[in-house]
């Protein structure tokens, strides 16, 4: 078995301009994104490993918030899903997968979670 080293973040809310019809071209809702990042992992994290040798996990968080463009529409949620894993891919080498999981929470009508899971792999 390979040894693994993954990311997470999990139930980020950020308010996104998203969707098809146009009730929702104007103005952003909420998405809940879930994010898991599979890294090149290295031989040993020893007691003084720096960061420096893994990923900041904050980093999951900002590529899912601060750096999704303000003003920008996404028709799809696949689309914000995509703009995701491109953020991280070019932002470090290491980075080798990318799984984006989006519910998108204002057409909920009880409790029921509806979107798109994305998984991209570095080409
Ligand atoms: N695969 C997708 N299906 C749908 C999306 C989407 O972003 N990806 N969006 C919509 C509408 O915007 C809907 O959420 C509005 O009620 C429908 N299907």
């Amino acid at each position: 078995m390979e040894d693994s080293l993954q990311l997470e973040v999990h139930d980020l809310e950020v308010q996104v301009l998203t969707g098809i019809y146009s009730e929702e071209t104007h103005l952003p809702q909420p998405l809940r994104i879930s994010l898991t990042v599979d890294m090149v992992c290295p031989k040993r994290f020893a007691p003084d490993t720096p960061l420096s040798a893994s990923k900041n996990y904050l980093d999951l968080k900002n590529a899912a918030t601060t750096a999704l463009p303000p003003g920008v529409h996404f028709t799809l949620i696949e689309g914000v899903a995509d703009h995701i894993c491109e953020t991280l891919f070019l932002q470090d080498a290491r980075v080798l997968r990318v799984m984006v999981k989006i519910v998108k929470l204002a057409i909920a009508e009880a409790d029921e979670a509806i979107g798109v899971t994305l998984v991209r792999h570095r080409r």
